[in-house]
């Protein structure tokens, strides 16, 4: 078929089994060939092809509403909905976003990202279909590692006892990331194994079925051995307990399974559950066999060897920071690791492997890890938790609460600090500074290179109370880490460059930018410092009070929100101590960062060399001016 002519899914409604077959052919080869260009999460949506065909074929989207948790795997659903000729801009600047997108199509009635949202969100609209008297279909799509977060819980708990109509798909297919953990997953793995409940069920109701005479009494006892048999096996019953049609479990790759248990979930009065069994990779091999996550989301592959293309030549921040935990955890059992689900990303397989019993993935729960962070702190241990910026915002309660007001030893690893690029919006770290820099206790850090790294957590771990170290997406300098190393003072900040005239103060990558940016100045004849303030919280008070006093420009400049971020404080510092200080914060003002090359992000929103030297002209101008009047 030419996946090109496709306009909206209504091409589907006549197509027969055979023809559906050929076409999720068409579109797995396409995917296969279009990720191996572009990179994405090509194993999540090999998966649900079948799946993504059968929904658009069986509901009528979009009056019938399909909400994809977490959206990663929406892209044959953008295909069956008419954007296939802009998947070769998929996740890159200005292109095709990864995740479901409104301003995309009509289609897309619900962005993700985050996971564990649909169930809730479809809900809302549930409540507002029935409030308004609608008859239309609510289609959360979520899968079995989403499922695992608290908020999915949350919301089955309201959909059970409200019994409002809704077909929730769980697609099950083992994985989150990573092989999917917990109870959940083991539970499920029972559900997946055992049809023994369905058959007996459905030869109940067929033998009842049969017998239109039979007396009240005799289906009202066969009603209740139906019943009693649910305690009997465990299919279903955690859904079914909870006041929801279980369904299942269903081959996510058969046509006429699937058209059988959807068109089932659409006569019924009430919430159901489809359990949905698919296979993460299915139909290219390297993806299949994937068990470790590899092949869950990445860049541009080989597609006859899998090879991926682009590998870089010094290792990830994350694998330098868990690597770095690992061999002090070696040498202290007091340090044991946590990730919320993302031990792959958070490069955290290696401690797993060689310290398993200090090791804890608790799914996709980061609410759970943090607090549980906090439980190991009170008990003398310390824990190291590594969690991308964005995902740690489901956690700020926790921190807060739990681990920040009771002053408790958990350091925390923040890690794709700042933008991160093809994941867009949902995903940039840009908010933690932020919503960390008004908690009294918690030390927030950024290093400039890895030997600054190593030193921030010398000094974490012995450090009491929490502390914090962000660091980016991306790699380490590739620095000689040997020789002996001054530990960190806490709060104290690092002089770079000298100068007289004015200072540039920023932090991390930015700081790079700041040292070109006055290498040009000085050319220019502006003599401008360059402070390393490595420590965003505390700040470095004794420096602020010179550079107070000299009245100087200043200019900061960072890969974050200005609202709460470095740039404010120093502002708010100076303006608390009447200071005349004439200050230009450089960062991300009030805005969302979508897709794309972050280079391209970081000039469009001026966190550049060339503005930082612009803004620090234009303030020594307007000074010089102002002196003159003076
Ligand atoms: C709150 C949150 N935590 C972590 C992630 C990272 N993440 C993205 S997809 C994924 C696994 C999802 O597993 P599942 O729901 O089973 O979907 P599958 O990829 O198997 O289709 C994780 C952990 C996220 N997007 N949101
Ligand atoms: C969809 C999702 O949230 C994850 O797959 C995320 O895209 C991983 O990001 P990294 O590629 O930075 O590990
Ligand atoms: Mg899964």
């Amino acid at each position: 078929m030419n996946l090109y002519s496709i306009e909206n899914p209504s091409f589907l409604k006549g197509k027969s089994d055979e023809e559906l077959k050929g076409l999720a052919q068409d579109i797995r080869e396409f995917l296969i060939q279009s990720c191996s260009e572009t990179g994405g999460h090509i194993g999540a949506n090999l998966g649900v092809v079948e799946l993504s065909i059968a929904l658009h074929k069986y509901f009528d989207s979009p009056a019938d509403k399909f909400l994809f948790d977490v959206g990663h795997q929406a892209y044959i659903h953008k295909i069956l909905t008419g954007r296939i000729s802009e998947f070769d801009t998929l996740r890159q600047y200005k292109g095709l976003c990864g995740f479901p997108k409104m301003r995309e199509s009509e289609h897309d009635v619900w962005e993700a990202g985050h996971s564990s949202t649909s169930l809730s969100a479809a809900m809302g609209m549930a409540k507002a279909r029935d409030i308004q008297g609608g008859t239309h279909h609510i289609v959360p799509v979520i899968g079995d590692g989403a499922l695992t977060g608290g908020m999915a819980l949350e919301a089955l708990n309201h959909i059970g006892s409200d019994r409002t109509n809704m077909t929730i798909i769980l697609n099950d297919n083992e994985m989150s990331i990573a092989p999917n953990v917990g109870a959940m997953h083991n539970m499920l793995g029972r559900m997946r194994t055992n049809t023994q409940y369905n058959r007996v069920k459905h030869d109940i109701e067929d033998f009842i079925n049969r017998l239109p005479q039979v007396g009240s009494k005799l289906r009202d006892m066969a009603d209740r051995i139906k019943d009693s048999m649910k305690y009997l096996v465990v299919n279903g019953i955690f859904f079914e307990e909870l006041g929801i049609k279980y369904i299942g479990p269903v081959d996510g790759h058969d046509f006429e399974d699937l058209a059988q248990a959807i068109k089932s979930s659409k006569d019924y009065n009430g919430p159901v559950v489809v359990h949905v069994i698919t296979k993460k990779g299915k139909g290219y091999h390297p993806a299949e066999a994937d068990k470790l996550g590899k092949w869950h989301g990445l860049g541009p592959y080989k597609i006859d060897t899998g090879e991926v293309l682009g590998s870089k030549t010094t290792p990830s921040w994350s694998e330098f920071m868990s690597n770095t935990i690992l061999e002090y955890a070696k040498e202290d059992r007091r340090i044991v690791a946590l990730t919320p689900a993302m031990p792959v990303g958070s490069k955290l397989t290696k401690f797993q492997n060689e310290l398993p019993d200090q090791f804890f993935d608790v799914g996709i729960a980061e609410q759970h890890a943090v607090t549980m962070a906090g439980g190991l702190a009170a008990s003398g241990m310390r824990p190291y938790l590594a969690i991308y910026s964005t995902f740690l915002q489901r956690g700020y309660d926790q921190l807060l609460h739990d681990v920040d007001r009771q002053n408790l030893n958990v350091l925390i690893g923040i890690d794709r600090s700042g933008l991160v690029g093809a994941d867009g919006e949902t995903h940039q770290g840009v908010f933690d500074i932020s919503f960390i820099s008004p908690l009294p206790n918690i030390v927030l850090m950024m290093p400039k290179d890895e030997i600054e790294a190593s030193r921030m957590i010398d000094l974490s771990l012995r450090h009491e109370g929490p502390a914090a170290i962000r660091y980016p997406r991306g790699n380490v300098k590739g620095l000689d880490m040997g020789g002996q190393r001054e530990p960190l003072k806490l709060g104290e900040w690092e002089e770079v460059v000298a100068g007289d005239d004015m200072a540039i103060i920023s932090f991390g990558p930015t700081l790079d930018l700041a040292i070109d940016a006055s290498a040009a100045l000085k050319e220019a004849g502006i003599d401008a410092k360059v402070i390393n303030a490595r420590f965003i919280k505390p700040l470095d008070e004794k420096m602020l009070l010179a550079l107070g006093a000299s009245s100087m420009p200043l200019v900061t400049v960072e890969e974050s929100m200005l609202a709460g971020g470095l740039g404010s404080m120093i502002a708010s510092f100076m303006a608390d101590h009447h200071f005349t200080n004439p200050v230009k914060r450089i960062g991300i003002d009030n805005e969302y960062v979508e897709h794309g090359d972050v280079n391209k992000l970081l000039e469009d929103l001026g966190i550049s060399t060339a503005n930082i030297i612009l803004q620090s002209k234009t303030l020594m101008e307007q000074t010089d001016e102002k002196e003159v009047k003076n």
